[in-house]
């Protein structure tokens, strides 16, 4: 069954727009130019019940504005969003007792509250009869081993242990859906890997549809099978994380190890990834892979060789660095055929 459904969805943001200077400044208080943002353009896809997904995509690609319109808190331009059978904007208690939100940058923990009374209060908030409430708390805090600061006031904590708490905060009421928002940004790589496989055990038993959003690879990694790329506002590839690496066709990676320490003579070809006193890690354009491998073969002394997957950081990097080529299907092979 689908949780969530984004079809053909669409949004504009209008912004006012200055020219430089002083004089260009006072005119706009009189005359203002707007210009249109198209933040999203024509995205669709669909999760299933206890899937999670990464949403991935360089700065200002639109995911916090996706995320915001599956959250209800803005309104599509054009298209429609169901969460279940909801419309988010329609905001209804029902649907808000669906999902869970976490925005790494963004508390909802109350600052001069502990934790335990910004628990008490989301109890409140979301109706959460006595005893539910008791059992998610227990399991919650023992999980994630915050016992110790829950009542201390949320601005003495560490960032870890605020981060903890904010997602209790979001798991109290039981969402089937969570949306995270760069839930380990600016944490030690100890707290990030504690909270990813928190993440992933407590949401695969209560099969949990995630949503997140990370600029830290590691975290899609471990948690996503599934990711969702965007592109300036589009929708640029739906699929495996591991069949983006075949994404980029175009160039390969070649390993060498010489015999000897490798020859100053050695054409080094396209560019050099790694070199060490006998390996040799070249990247080469596809097309001239066999000529370059049967060069190197012939003219040097070489006693092993491979050819190498291309890391999933490069494979971005390239993505988000190549001109705005959509790739919008479920799967980069899926979205060719
Ligand atoms: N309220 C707004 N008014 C006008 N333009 C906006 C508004 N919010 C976002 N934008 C613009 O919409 C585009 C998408 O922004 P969005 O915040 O969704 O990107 P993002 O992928 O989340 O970026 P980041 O990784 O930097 O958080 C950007 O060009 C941004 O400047």
């Amino acid at each position: 069954m689908n949780t969530i459904t984004v079809d053909h969805v669409s949004k504009n943001y209008r912004r006012v727009r200055t020219e430089e200077g002083l004089w260009n400044s006072l005119k706009s208080l009189v005359f203002r130019n707007f210009e249109t943002v198209k933040a999203l353009e024509n995205v669709s896809f669909s999760l299933e019940q206890g899937e999670m997904v990464g949403l991935i995509g360089p700065n200002g690609a639109g995911k916090s504005t996706l995320i915001k319109t599956l959250c209800g808190l803005i309104h599509p331009s054009q298209g429609t969003v169901k969460v279940f059978d909801f419309k988010p904007t329609d905001k209804k208690n029902a649907f808000k007792q669906q999902i869970g939100v976490v925005l790494g940058q963004k508390n909802q923990l109350w600052w001069d509250l502990s934790p335990v009374e910004t628990f008490k209060l989301h109890q409140e908030i979301y109706n959460i009869p006595e005893e539910e409430f008791n059992i998610s708390f227990q399991e919650l805090t023992q999980l994630l081993r915050v016992e110790h600061v829950l009542t201390t006031p949320v601005r003495n904590l560490s960032l870890g242990e605020r981060m903890k708490c904010e997602l209790i905060a979001s798991l109290l009421h039981r969402p089937k859906i969570l949306f995270l928002d760069e839930p380990t940004i600016g944490l030690d790589i100890i707290s990030q890997k504690k909270i990813r496989s928190f993440l992933k055990q407590y949401c695969v038993e209560k099969k949990i549809t995630v949503i997140l959003t990370s600029h830290y690879m590691d975290d899609i990694h471990y948690l996503c099978d599934r990711v969702l790329i965007m592109k300036s506002g589009t929708l640029f590839y739906d699929g495996k994380l591991q069949s983006i690496q075949s994404f980029i066709s175009d160039y390969k990676y070649l390993r060498f190890t010489f015999k000897t320490v490798i020859p100053h003579t050695i054409n080094l070809y396209d560019q050099v990834e790694e070199i060490d006193r006998q390996t040799l890690v070249i990247r080469v354009a596809s097309a001239n892979a066999k000529e370059v491998l049967q060069h190197i073969t012939s003219c040097y002394s070489v006693v092993d060789y491979s050819e190498e997957r291309i890391p999933v950081q490069d494979v971005l990097e390239h993505i988000f660095s190549e001109p705005n080529k959509v790739s919008n299907g479920r799967d980069q092979h899926e979205a060719i055929q």
